[in-house]
């Protein structure tokens, strides 16, 4: 049994679970262009799923005083402490997940996570911002079953960026640090040599990309039910 409906109705009844499947990639890697695309996959195969990524409501004020002080709400960093603005990211992920992620997965659908804790532990220790506390509250987070990383390189981050109409380029969306956070990205995959973590190169067309992702999706969960 290969099919995708199968296989997660095999997953559920092995695991007790519903399945979490996280994204990660540097800004432009096409996560939220990757997660429609499953999504719409998903719905195909009438298997009920949901996309939904933290929206940063208390880090919001991180921002917004960065916009007091320095006249950008994106130009925090160092001004206002890593530390202090990692503690909030984790309260709002926390919260999304309490709130939306885990109810949504105990209701039985599978959840499409834009981000997740590996993002945001590789941001925070790029910014040299990650706590204990920090490290408390991920702690209190379940890991997704699969966490799928768009590779992309910082070039083309750029160049896509660029190409964005809706927003200009931000502040904090510097090569600089996006290579920091891609080359920390490869290291921690790398240091956990697990088949749940699941690389994609990003720089094929979308849809190839997609193709990459469900046939990688298919074989882990066959080896994992098996
Ligand atoms: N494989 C791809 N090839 C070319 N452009 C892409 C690809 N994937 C995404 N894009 C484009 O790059 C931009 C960023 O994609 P997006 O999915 O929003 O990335 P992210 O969520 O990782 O920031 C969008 O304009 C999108 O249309
Ligand atoms: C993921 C992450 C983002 N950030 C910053 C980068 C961005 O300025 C901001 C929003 O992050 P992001 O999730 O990338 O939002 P968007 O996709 O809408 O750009 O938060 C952190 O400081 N730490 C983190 O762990």
């Amino acid at each position: 049994m290969n099919d995708i409906k199968s296989l997660i109705k095999l997953y559920k009844e092995k695991y007790k679970k519903n399945l979490l499947i996280g994204y990660s990639g540097i800004d432009g890697s096409g996560k939220s262009t990757q997660i429609d695309m499953l999504n719409e996959w998903f719905h195909n195969n009438e298997i009920e799923s949901h996309i939904e990524k933290t929206v940063l409501t208390k880090t919001k004020s991180c921002f917004r005083l960065s916009e007091k002080l320095f006249n950008d709400p994106n130009a925090y960093d160092p001004g206002i402490p890593a530390n202090l603005r990692e503690f909030a990211i984790s309260c709002d992920v926390l919260d999304t997940y309490k709130n939306i992620v885990k109810p949504k997965l105990d209701d039985g659908y599978v959840v499409l996570l834009d981000r997740n804790i590996l993002c945001y532990k590789v941001y925070a220790k790029c910014f040299n911002g990650l706590t204990k506390w920090a490290e408390y509250n991920y702690s209190l987070i379940d890991e997704p079953d699969i966490i799928i990383y768009v590779d992309i390189s910082i070039e083309t981050s750029n160049k896509r960026l660029r190409q964005r109409v809706e927003v200009p380029i931000k502040t904090d969306e510097n090569p600089l640090f996006l290579s920091k956070v891609k080359d920390l990205y490869l290291k921690e995959i790398e240091l956990k040599n697990s088949d749940k973590y699941i690389i994609v190169d990003g720089e094929k067309s979308s849809i190839k990309v997609h193709e990459d992702i469900k046939g990688k999706i298919i074989n882990f969960l066959m080896n994992i039910v098996s």
